[in-house]
This record gives structure tokens, sequence and C-alpha cells, in this order.
């Protein structure tokens, strides 16, 4: 083994320029470590090990990521642990959320930082697998002296990254040992190893996050097409990508000639952009198929293996099926399980005339999802939607009931039809329904209950037939205790009530932002890419304005891009504001009221734990 001088003085030539044969990858993190992170390698480092609580909030984090990766992990130990291996599963941030080694050697290698908790980011631990895979996004061999810290140059580690359907990064699979030849080459067999489980855990993950959606799986020989594929792809039913396999799909896209393409790129595009198939060609794909009927011929030529599932809610229970949803309810979310529940209620209702109370902050998507509803049901009408707070009070009279030709001061001397009968037939939309002002809410219930609606001056009422949906951000129960809104009127509209997520809740935060952005190319005629800081300063904003305030500043930035890239200088400062200092002793008061507990604070306020711990971070 290489003595600890001389490797701090290869490192000292690297960083004055001198050529070296390690690899391109070693050296640009060495390079990272001496100018980004500032380190020294004249001081040696131990390991670090995060205390219980934060480890625990790692593992609160990366619990369904555990869940997926789990039966990966335990085959491929079962590979590895005769040759004294490790396995390390780490999150985004390096923390090492999941390890399996023998136990005989627990304390070895709990010192060398091969452990639960251990934290193997760059900044922290210097060049290291884990922490190179985290900066690179691609698949690393850290062996022995290419650790820039003394401490860890006995160790080899190879790691793969692990990829979401959107294409973040989420997690790294990392296996190690203490002690190895010293032939760098001996580790190829581990970058194997490592790369094709987290290929199989991206594919498991795609397949638990696209129910709704068809998947196609895609593999270069037709023997492992239904057993081990190459990548998947999972397809809406207009055709277009909504997420794939990036590890897998990354590799195909190379040996199809797409260098330096981004598997994100292709994430929004239809399948017949990439492939020689359309969306009607799924069928034709799906097994028991021979193989020769299931071959796929890429744009550039390439030739594929290919094999389609159906949605899983209609192939998983055939014996009840579950209706797909309506295509306008469909487009609504994207593993989110508070959107999957209201898309799926949202659907059930919607076929049924029942007045449904929507609620939810503001620019949650309240009005989006009832012109959803109303897109699913089928009724002929229009779709009316009425805002309440916006209307003066004093016109909102005429405007929802019409009036007589006139019928009062000022009004027109054709008369007007008002909104209420603008929607019979179709959908009467009532926005900020809190705000209506009481008389008008005894008037509007006797519309709701007799089914007529009598214009201001007219004599005689006009039967109209209407479903109603309603939608406040305030608490209306608390309404109608305050003796402000009416008990009654309460009980006609909320029948059902959908409960909207807000942004900073969903988990498909990251799909979003590409759905939103897609729509801003499609107005303005040209394609944006986020750069990494971009994306994850919008990915970690509490956007208390929800999805209007989310694509708003998606506009601004798309307006202030150089070219097609949108960076950090794009976005509105107050995204990078600090939360208020009084908010944040609350915060620690009130976790501290929990013992601590982030999973019981989050109970308590009603929010998601990844909320809490984002706050928690910004309070460092
Ligand atoms: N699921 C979605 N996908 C894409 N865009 C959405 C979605 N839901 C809402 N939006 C967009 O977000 C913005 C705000 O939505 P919407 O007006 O429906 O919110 P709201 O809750 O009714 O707001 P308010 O409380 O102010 O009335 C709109 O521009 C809408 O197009």
């Amino acid at each position: 083994m290489v003595s600890t001088l001389s490797h701090i003085r290869e490192i000292e030539r690297v960083a004055m320029g001198a050529v070296s044969p390690r690899d391109a990858p070693v050296i640009q993190s060495w390079l990272r470590c001496l100018h980004d992170y500032k380190l020294d390698p004249t001081v040696a480092q131990e390991a670090y090990i995060v205390p219980e609580v934060k480890l625990r909030e790692h593992r609160e984090q990366a619990e369904e990521l555990i869940r997926i990766g789990r039966s990966g992990l335990e085959t491929l130990f079962n590979q590895i642990a005769e040759q004294n291996y490790v396995l390390l599963l780490s999150d985004a941030r390096g923390v090492t959320v999941d390890f399996m080694g023998d136990p005989t050697f627990d304390n070895q290698l709990r010192r060398a930082g091969l452990y639960l908790g251990s934290e193997w980011s760059e900044n922290r631990a210097g060049t290291c697998a884990v922490g190179a895979c985290i900066v690179s996004g691609e698949p690393v061999i850290i062996h022995q002296d290419d650790h820039f810290d003394t401490s860890h140059i006995g160790l080899t580690c190879t790691a793969a990254p692990v990829f979401d359907t959107l294409g973040a990064l989420t997690a790294v699979l990392d296996i190690s040992q203490l002690r190895s030849p010293t032939a760098k080459a001996s580790q190829q067999l581990a970058l194997h190893l490592v790369a094709s489980t987290t290929r199989r855990i991206e594919l498991a993950n795609l397949m638990t996050r696209t129910r709704n959606d068809w998947v196609l799986r895609l593999a270069r020989s037709p023997e492992f097409l239904d057993v081990d594929p190459d990548a998947a792809i999972a397809l809406d039913g207009s055709g277009r990508i909504t997420g794939m396999t990036h590890g897998g799909f990354g590799a195909l896209a190379r040996s199809m000639n797409m260098h330096g393409v981004a598997t994100r790129d292709f994430l929004g595009q239809p399948i017949s952009e990439v492939f020689d198939m359309d969306v009607d060609d799924l069928p034709r794909f799906m097994r028991g198929r021979p193989n020769g009927e299931r071959l796929l011929r890429a744009r550039n030529g390439l030739v594929l293996f290919a094999s389609a599932i159906a949605p899983a809610v209609s192939i998983r229970a055939p014996a009840v099926p579950e209706p797909r949803l309506p295509r306008a309810l469909r487009d609504l979310s994207n593993g989110d399980t508070a959107m999957e529940r209201v898309q799926a209620r949202a659907a059930k209702l919607a076929a049924r005339d029942i007045p449904i109370l929507i609620q939810g902050e503001t620019g949650s998507g309240k009005e989006f999802l009832a012109r959803a509803i109303h897109d699913s049901c089928g009724n002929p009408g229009n779709f009316v939607a009425v805002n309440c707070a916006a209307i003066p009070e004093h016109l909102i009279e005429s405007e929802l009931f019409g009036y007589t030709p006139g019928a009062f001061t000022g009004a027109s001397q054709k008369g007007k039809r008002g909104l209420i009968e603008e929607a019979s037939g179709g959908t009467l939309f009532l926005d900020e329904i809190g705000d209506m002002p009481l008389a008008l809410q005894s008037r509007l219930l006797r519309v709701l209950s007799e089914n007529e609606v009598q214009p201001v001056g007219a004599l005689k009422a006009r039967a109209v037939r209407l479903r109603v949906l309603s939608a406040s951000h305030r608490d209306l129960a608390e309404l109608v205790k305050e003796g402000r809104f009416r008990q009654d009127l309460y009980y006609r509209l909320n029948a059902a009530t959908l409960t909207l997520p807000s942004l900073r809740d969903r988990q498909d935060l990251g799909w979003l932002l590409d759905q939103l952005l897609r729509r801003i190319e499609k107005e303005n005629g040209q394609t944006y890419r986020i750069d990494k800081a971009a994306r994850a300063a919008l990915l970690s904003h509490d956007w208390p304005g929800n999805l209007r305030e989310l694509s708003n500043a998606l506009r601004v930035a798309a307006a202030l891009a150089e070219g097609d890239l949108i960076d950090l200088d794009c976005l509105p400062e107050h995204l990078f504001a600090e939360p208020a200092a009084q908010d944040d002793d609350e915060l620690r008061r009130a976790l501290s009221d929990c013992g601590n507990n982030v999973s019981a604070l989050a109970r308590k306020l009603g929010v998601n734990r990844s909320t809490i711990h984002r706050r928690l971070k910004r309070l460092n």
C-alpha cells in the first residue's frame, strides 16, 4: 500500500497541474476537494457517522426507497458477502440509510465508516465512491489511494446512482471492502453488479409509481426482455413519456448515438419521436406475442426488443376492475399519494350529481380540479366559474341571478341572464364561497333546493339543472360555527369534500415543475432547460402561493433565460428569502413539545414530514 506521505505529494502535484495516470473521475474529484471544498490532504479525518436522531430522519425520508430496493439489495448482498464486501445504500446527501455487512467485523467496519449512518458526501469525506457518484451521476470505482483523505486509502468502494422516474438522483448504491487486491481492475465485476442492481431498483420503482401508465420494457436481447430488461419507459394514454429508468435508458440512448442528451429531455416527448411506433401500437408489444413481433426500431435505426405492460389498475385486479381515471383527472399528478386519493374520489363522484366542496390553500388548483371534474362528467353544458370574493357585493345578486329589463336603476334595458342560468345543463363553480354575503346564501339555497332561479325583477322563477362545485381556502365549518355561513347551505354544498394538498407537501413537485414548464414551452414556442442549482432551489422552496406561484416563477424565469437555460439568476429573489425568525423559534418550541419527534410534529401540524425536515434544515 502507498505511504501517506507519497499520497499527499501526489495530490499536491495534481493540484499544480501535473498529468496523472489516474482515471478522470478521480482527478476531477480531487480538484473539487481542493478548490471547491477547500479540503487539506495533509489533514486526515476519520469517517463521520451522523447522530442517531439525524439518521432516523434520513431513514424516514428514504423509507419508501429502502422498501422498494430491499429485495434487490439482499440478492446483491448474497452474491458478494463471501468476498467480505459490505453494501451501503446512501441517500442523495451521502448518508448511509441502509447497510448490510458481516457482523463479525462490526467494529472495524464502523471505524472505517462502512456502517449505517456514515456520511460519504464529497465535501465532508473527500473523494469517495458515494460522493463522486452523487456529483457526477455516473457509476464509479474509487479504489484505495484514489481516495483523497489518507484515512480511507485502505478501502475499495464502487458505487452507482439510483434515479427516480423523473431523473432526480435519489440514492447511491455502494459496495466496499476493507481490504482488496492492489489492481483496480479487480473491482470491474463489482461495478457491473452495482450497476445492474441499481437498474433493477429503478425498474421496481417505476413499476410501483406508474400504476396508471403503460410501461414499455426495452432489451437488446429477447431472452432478457421479460425478466431483466435494459430499461423501461412509462407512457401516458396519449403516448407521452412520463417517466423512465434513467440509468438504463441513458445507456441505451448512448447506443442509439444520442450522446450528450440528458434522459430528462425525453420526458413529455411523444414516444413516436424516439421510436418507430405510436401509442396505438402498444398492445402489439404485450406479453404472449412472439418475440419476433416485438421488435422495435429506434428513430436512428437501432433495433430493440420491447414488451408493453398495460396500466396496472386494469391488469392487476381483473376481478374488481377499477375504472381507469378519466383523461382530464389522470393528468393532475404523478406519484403523489394525497393527490391520487383525490383523483380516485373525484372520478367516482364526477359520475354522480353530487355537490362537492373543494378545499385547499390559495393557488393549489381548486378551479383546475373543478374543471377536470366537469370535463369528466360528460355533461354537455358550460363550466361557469364565479369568484364570490372578486365580484363587488352589490353586484353579486344580479350577476348570479340575472335581472329583467329595467329591474333597477342602471340595469341594462335588455335585462341579463345570470351566471346560474348560464351554467344550467353544465357546472356552476362557486369559488371562495365563504365570501358570499349571508342574504345571498339564502337565495342560493333556494336555487339548489328547488332547481329554479328567479332573476331580479322577475315575477316567475325559471327552471335550472345544475351541478354545483364550490371551493374555499377558508375553513367553512369554522365560518358556520361563527354564524357567518349558513349551516343548511354548508351541508347542501358539501355532500363530499375533496382536499387538495399544498404544493410544499406534494411528492411529485419535480414532475409538476416539468409539466408547467412544458406548458410555457408551448406558449412561447421554445424549449427550456433548468440547471441543477435552479432546479434544487425550485424544489426546496415552500411555495406559499402553491401552483400559481410556481407557474408565475417559471414564466418569469423563462422570460429571463439566456437562450434556453434557466439558472439561479432567472429565479425570483424571494425564493431565497429566509423565514421569519419568530417562525423559527415557534418551530423549535413545537418540536421540543413533541419530544423532538419529527413524525409527531408533522402529525400535529397536519403536514408531511418532509416539510418539517426542510424547515429544520433551513434552521440548520
Ligand atoms: N394539476 C395541475 N397541473 C398543472 N397546472 C395546474 C394544476 N393545478 C393548477 N394548475 C395551475 O395553477 C394555477 C392555480 O390554479 P387554480 O386557479 O385552479 O387554483 P385555486 O386553488 O383555484 O386558486 P384560488 O384559491 O386563488 O382560487 C393555474 O394557473 C392553474 O392552471
